[in-house]
């Protein structure tokens, strides 16, 4: 197909501010790349498959836009939030923390963490919940475990000084874009939010510090961590923040302010993602009863009688379908519905001149909803991944694509497949009546506005 970008040019207001189904829309009437003004700034808004692959393959698009400069003030610039030399060297360092023998040895903790989730829904059993409450909570106790080895007891704890900061940056990072006055550096400081940041991450990165110093103490009692085989041989959990206190980046290890860098990366990118995956989950499978009852006849299959077994890493490799469930859900909802980058040169593509400093948005959102790759897009049919037809990969990109794709992927699927495997498993999820409309919210990680509600009731 010939690509072309779209000659009109659109504003803020037109777009950011408005639900993603409009950019759709604008998309549908003016084609699959369309160049918006946000801040006086033009980004070009991509669905196109050939640019999405040309852009997400290649070595000279790895620069994050401008647009993440708002998650810096407490994520500082690590994984997600760094370029160049500095990026790459972070992601080799990283990469063996996902290593499938440490992700195996995170189950019990999902598991833990899952049983403690139950147990709260068991009170509302009869209930119309809005579900993204609890499981936002989980997913926090279940990074802060995996990540800094921290019992952060979200889930039993909701007002905590800890789980509250954590709320506020969340809520901050998706406002801040999506005010003119408020993105400017300028006349931030003039908005209560410039400060209730400050005290926000000043919080949070001292909790941090203080995880690191006592773990790096640890760490001199022990002469290092050593034993990291248990009796089986299996690798014993290894916190992220242990590997990185074990790490060396050119023969140096690193510092204090590197670290917390990462632990804060993973525990903002590790929660809020999740959670809303999660989250619309339970929501779509409350709507789909047949969808439900299949992924239930699957679950029975594997625990057998035995609905209260505990989880293995073969018993996950085992449940297909629930990852159709998973697959289908972020097709629908991407938690990450747009990300962007920047041209650090100019760049020729198929004969288009694109200009040095501009920011390119890959739509998620669009393409994981385009009929050119999905029959019926807007419905929720899990079974269509399980028919291997060969969909262009570049048509399936909810954790983004090459080389700065999601690095928790992995981490991400299995911690969704036990928390869906022990809710379905102890529950059966009913829509509300009348039924609840999902209202999204283009914000930074994909949200409902009027919160995502269903019901529950106690399975025999
Ligand atoms: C359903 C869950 C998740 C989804 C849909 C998701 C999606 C994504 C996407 C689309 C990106 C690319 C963002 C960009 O280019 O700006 C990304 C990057 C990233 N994700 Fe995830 N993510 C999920 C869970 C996780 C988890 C659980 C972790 C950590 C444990 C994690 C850590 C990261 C990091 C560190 C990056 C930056 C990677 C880099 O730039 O090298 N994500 N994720």
């Amino acid at each position: 197909m010939q690509t072309s970008f779209s000659t009109e040019r659109f504003e803020i207001s037109e777009v950011v501010k408005t639900v993603l189904n409009d950019v759709k829309r604008l998309m549908e009437k003016h084609g699959k790349l369309i160049v918006v003004d946000i801040g006086f700034k033009p980004h070009i808004i991509c669905a196109d498959y050939d640019f999405t692959e040309f852009v997400l393959s290649s070595q000279s698009f790895l620069n994050k836009s401008g647009d993440y400069l708002y998650l810096t003030n407490w994520l500082g610039t690590g994984l997600l939030t760094s370029d160049g030399s500095k990026w790459k060297k972070r992601r080799r360092l990283t990469t063996p923390a996902f290593h499938f023998s440490i992700l195996e040895s995170f189950i019990p903790s999902f598991e833990k963490n899952s049983d403690i989730l139950l147990q709260k829904l068991d009170n509302l059993v009869g209930q119309e919940i809005d579900i993204y409450r609890y499981v936002t909570l989980f997913a926090l106790d279940v990074i802060a475990e995996t990540a800094m080895a921290v019992e952060l007891r979200a889930q039993d704890f909701e007002d905590s000084d800890y789980v509250q900061h954590v709320k506020t940056m969340c809520r901050i990072i998706q406002d801040r874009p999506l005010s003119i006055f408020k993105s400017n550096d300028l006349f931030y400081p003039l908005f209560p939010d410039y400060y209730i940041e400050r005290r926000a991450v000043k919080y949070l990165h001292n909790v941090t510090y203080n995880v690191i110093d006592s773990r790096m103490a640890a760490q001199k009692d022990t002469h290092g961590f050593r034993e990291e085989y248990d009796e089986l041989g299996k690798k014993k959990r290894m916190p992220f923040l242990d590997i990185l206190l074990q790490s060396e980046i050119d023969g140096k290890s690193l510092s204090r302010d590197d670290i917390r860098e990462e632990v804060d990366t993973f525990m903002f990118e590790g929660h809020d993602t999740t959670a809303s995956a999660i989250s619309f989950a339970l929501f779509l499978l409350s709507n789909h009863q047949d969808v439900q009852e299949r992924a239930l006849e699957e679950q029975k299959l594997i625990f057998e009688d035995d609905l209260h077994q505990t989880i293995s890493f073969e018993d996950l490799h085992e449940m297909k379908y629930l990852e159709c469930v998973i697959k289908e859900t972020l097709r629908l909802y991407p938690s990450v519905a747009a990300y962007a980058r920047r041209t650090t040169n100019e760049i020729i593509y198929k004969g288009h001149v694109i200009p040095r400093g501009i920011n390119i948005a890959i739509f998620a959102y669009g393409i994981l909803r385009d009929p050119e790759f999905y029959e019926n897009p807007d419905n929720f049919d899990p079974g269509r991944f399980e028919l291997n037809d060969g969909k262009k990969p570049y048509a399936y990109i909810p954790f983004s694509a090459g080389p700065r794709n999601c690095i928790g992927q992995k981490f991400a699927i299995l911690e969704m497949k036990v928390i869906l495997s022990k809710v379905l498993r102890r529950f059966q999820l009913l829509p509300t009546s009348p039924l609840h409309q999902i209202i999204l919210s283009a914000e930074a990680v994909l949200k409902s506005k009027n919160g995502i509600k269903l019901k529950l009731v106690m399975r025999k």
